[in-house]
């Protein structure tokens, strides 16, 4: 007996009319769906370029970078597509033929070429900026300093890109873009997390960069930036070591050790083993030293490794002056720093030099990063050379150094304490794109952070393509329910009041 009933009720749904609504029904719900997904769907991704030249008084790097097209995009960042490091040394190493400055650049810019789609080559911003190689050059020998500026300007300007500019950057620019370049990079910007620091070691200078509460810039305000990105104010704290690179640092170092313009000097940051002769006149041949060139030297001098880190220890200090801070607290030379806060990110020298000598790991107690430097340093130059085949030698010869360098500018210079010391990481990239100071100087430029966080629409892509489908959908069971005085013989249902 239930049986037929349930097949009658079956036969309801069969007749013609029922048929044709819910065939007109299903084509209007797929229609309404389609039509709401395609006028909302992302266009196909087209991408624009920007090209930020790195001219660090070591190397010039060439950084190419991508982010999609749609200006109202909010989830679109700009990250790092390729990066071209340039043959030779850097920009400021040409002073003596400033056109082959320019030469060098050549193959980058042609490989650039090739990444970049034609199309989008004329409008793809061109940059280059020079750092602290540059800005001794230009201290020491102004008019050297102009003629690689000009030699590079000429093939930078040869390119088919949209060329910009080449300019020394100041160090608080340095600094503060590379801390722009972290923290974008982290997503913490955009969010209005709490930023972190940014720890930049280079060739010829060095940065710290990082939000302090107790810092409003009052006490120094040649140490303060200011910045307001997306909706946020950040008063930030920033300073650039002019010749406490690792380069200009080591340079200072072995100074020290020849200011009587000995032929010999036994190097207690070289490993034991190790010999070099080195010219006089080459390693005072910068601002950074050149007032203590003995006056009385031979043309060289044999450098002998003796590997020992606390004797290292004690020259790198000699570096660092710690007396007369007219601030209610210094880093080190009278500058003024703030309280260290929050987490920071060390990167360039800082990272090759702590992941070679497996150190990145700052749970570990400073301690053992001493002992694990004293072993380092005190290992035969020989064994160095056979253990690490594939590295260069003038950074396995240097390793010693830059790690006693490292930490003591960071333990007595910043006055990292072991508890902040934790919270260092040593970075070489964040999602894909190197740290340093580039990114954020091309986001500056471009004005791609806004000061005001932009209106973000209510419902994410997805989430608006449920709530249309879901609405269609009882649209049409109501549409059906309204037409059931048309339905024959259906009296066993239900009446809908
Ligand atoms: O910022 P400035 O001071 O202008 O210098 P830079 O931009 O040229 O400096 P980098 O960060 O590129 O490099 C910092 C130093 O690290 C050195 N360096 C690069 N790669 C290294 C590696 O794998 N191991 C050790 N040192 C390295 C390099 O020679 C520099 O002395
Ligand atoms: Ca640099």
């Amino acid at each position: 007996m239930s049986a037929q009933r349930e097949m009658k009720e079956k036969n309801h749904w069969k007749t013609p009319v029922t048929i044709i609504i819910t065939v007109i029904g299903v084509i209007v719900i797929v229609a309404l769906v389609t039509v709401a997904v395609l006028q909302n769907k992302p266009l196909l991704q087209k991408y624009k370029y920007g090209i930020v030249l790195d001219a660090g008084s070591s190397h010039t790097a060439l950084y190419i970078y991508k982010w999609p097209a749609e200006k109202d995009n909010n989830t679109g960042r700009a990250e790092q597509m390729h990066v071209c490091k340039v043959k030779g040394q850097g920009i400021s190493s040409y002073a003596a033929n400033p056109w082959k400055a320019g030469e060098s650049l050549r193959a980058c810019m042609e490989e650039a070429e090739q990444w970049v789609p034609g199309k989008r080559h004329h409008e793809t911003p061109l940059y280059l900026g020079a750092t602290a190689g540059m800005r001794l050059l230009n201290m020491e020998n102004s008019t050297a300093s102009d003629k690689v500026f000009q030699a590079v300007k000429e093939a930078l300007q040869s390119s088919p890109f949209s060329y910009q500019g080449a300019r020394i950057l100041s160090g608080q620019e340095e600094g503060a873009f590379g801390w722009v370049t972290v923290n974008y990079l982290d997503d913490r910007l955009k969010q209005g997390l709490e930023t972190t620091g940014a720890l930049d070691l280079g060739g010829a200078s060095t940065q710290i960069s990082f939000v302090s509460d107790n810092f409003d810039g009052s006490e120094s305000p040649s140490n303060s930036v200011t910045f307001r990105l997306y909706g946020n104010d950040y008063n930030l704290y920033t300073h650039s070591f002019l010749c406490y690179g690792k380069d200009q640092a080591l340079r200072s170092v072995v100074a020290h050790q020849t200011q009587s313009g000995p032929e010999k000097i036994l190097d207690p940051c070289s490993n034991p083993g190790y010999n070099t002769i080195k010219n006089y006149s080459v390693l005072y041949d910068s601002p950074c030293v050149s007032n203590r060139k003995p006056q009385k030297a031979p043309a060289s001098f044999h450098l002998t490794g003796k590997g020992n880190f606390g004797e290292c220890q004690k020259i790198v200090r000699s570096i660092f002056n710690f007396t007369n801070c007219k601030y209610s607290h210094c880093s080190f030379n009278g500058v003024f720093q703030p309280h260290l806060q929050g987490a920071f990110g060390a990167f360039s020298a800082y990272y090759f030099v702590m992941s070679f000598l497996n150190l990145t790991d700052t749970s570990m107690p400073l301690e053992t990063v001493k002992e694990k430097l004293t072993s380092y340093c005190s290992t035969p130059w020989e064994q160095i050379k056979q253990q690490h085949r594939a590295v260069k030698e003038k950074y396995l010869a240097e390793y010693c150094f830059s790690g006693t360098y490292i930490l003591t500018l960071l333990t007595e210079g910043y006055n990292f304490t072991s508890e902040s010391y934790s919270k260092i990481k040593f970075i070489k990239k964040i999602k894909g794109s190197d740290a340093g100071w580039t990114l954020g100087y091309m986001l500056n430029l471009t004005n791609m952070i806004p000061a005001e966080a932009p209106d973000t629409p209510p419902l994410p892509h997805a989430g608006y393509v449920s709530i249309v489908t879901i609405m269609a959908i009882l649209l049409f069971i109501l549409f059906i329910l309204s037409l059931r005085p048309l339905w024959p013989r259906c009296s066993k249902l239900p009446q809908v009041v």
